[in-house]
């Protein structure tokens, strides 16, 4: 496991997991750094990618704000589904809640943080957990967004289930974990 920070630290991957955080900031450090066309080549590539919170807003193929009057903004367009961002209001209207989930005997437990929801899904896209009647998981392929925030409990079961699509359908990207640049290992950064 590494960071992703620049385009090369792609190399060798099979997965990626876009964080939580703020997705505004998030689009212009993409800018900055040059990663739309990088991450667009490693989902064509057969990479894996799971996004959290601002993380699926980004892989979105469209993005609205929590009003009308907020602007759009750009996304990867890689899981076919519209998000609303900060659907659940503001930073105090966070909350945890048991979420059922599709596949999962018993209830997952949920970490929602200004959370957006998906309002509309693609055909191709299998929807996994409702809140409230709002869309809150999905997955398209080897795609995942999730609104919540799953690393923030110990429940590893969506991890579990992201490894999963790497094991079935993503080849190692960029030439195996081999010809990978040598890191040392890197501790779980605060983003
Ligand atoms: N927990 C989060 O990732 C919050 C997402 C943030 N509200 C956004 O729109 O980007």
């Amino acid at each position: 496991m590494r960071e992703v920070r620049l385009p090369r630290d792609l190399a060798g991957l099979a997965g990626l997991v876009l964080p939580g955080g703020e997705s505004t900031t998030m689009v212009r450090l993409m800018d900055e750094y040059a990663l739309w066309a990088p991450l667009r080549d490693f989902h064509a590539r057969g990479g894996a990618l799971w996004g959290t919170c601002a993380g699926a807003i980004l892989l979105a193929a469209e993005v609205t704000g929590a009003s009308p009057a907020a602007p759009a903004q750009r996304s990867l367009g890689l899981i076919d589904v519209t998000v609303q961002r900060n659907a659940f209001g503001r930073q105090l209207d966070s909350f945890t809640t048991p979420l059922e989930v599709a596949g999962l005997d018993t209830p997952f437990p949920a970490v929602f943080i200004r959370a957006p929801v998906i309002t509309h899904a693609g055909p191709g896209v299998e929807v996994l957990a409702r809140h409230g009647g709002e869309a809150v998981l999905a997955r398209q392929g080897r795609v995942m967004a999730s609104s919540f925030h799953p690393e923030l409990t110990p429940d590893a079961r969506l991890h579990e289930l992201f490894l999963g699509l790497l094991e079935q359908r993503a080849p190692r990207v960029g030439g195996g974990a081999e010809s990978a640049p040598a890191r040392p290992p890197t501790l779980p950064g605060s983003a």
